[in-house]
């Protein structure tokens, strides 16, 4: 049978890895991010000036600061002075785009093969995507797909 692991920030180690809370460096657009919950924090904020506070963030940390946001009113992220709708084809691409940046930090890399075949789950998320900037399903969908590139890559 496949086993499921449930992606937390405080599951054991390579799980825990995965979590968007995880400290794993990477770029994207040629902005450093100290986390992908720093990133995707930051989507909520027009203000490059505030989204840039945000960047060095990890954990909770992180999480928190998005609080401050109100992009649940406006349905709209932001990135590199755009607007994404967040229930559009385009925010997809972004997301796509984030995760691929991701997977160039090695102990994320590693952390994910690790996990073989396992179906991954993320049981904390939130499933409805106008109240959340990444549904459980948006994050496992593209751990699975990346995972299954980077497997092939490295055969
Ligand atoms: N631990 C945890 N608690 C929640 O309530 C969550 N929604 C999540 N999901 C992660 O939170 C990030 C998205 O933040 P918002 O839901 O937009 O505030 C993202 O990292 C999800 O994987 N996790």
């Amino acid at each position: 049978m496949t086993p499921t692991l449930d992606i937390w920030s405080k599951a054991p180690s390579p799980v825990g890895l995965l979590s968007n809370f995880a400290p794993h460096r990477f770029e994207l657009d040629g902005v450093e991010c100290a986390s992908m919950e720093a990133l995707l924090q930051a989507f909520k904020f027009g203000d490059p000036d505030e989204q840039a506070e945000i960047y060095s963030l990890v954990g909770s940390r992180a999480k928190s600061r998005g609080r401050r946001s109100t992009w649940v009113d406006t349905q709209t992220l932001w990135w590199a002075g755009r607007a994404y709708p967040r229930l559009g084809r385009q925010y997809q691409g972004l997301l796509d785009r984030a995760y691929a940046a991701l997977a160039g930090n090695r102990r994320f890399a590693v952390a994910l093969t690790a996990t073989g075949d396992a179906e991954l789950t993320h049981s904390r998320g939130q499933p409805d995507p106008t109240m959340t900037v990444l549904t459980p399903d948006e994050l496992c969908s593209r751990l699975m797909s990346t995972r299954e590139r980077l497997r092939a890559t490295t055969a």
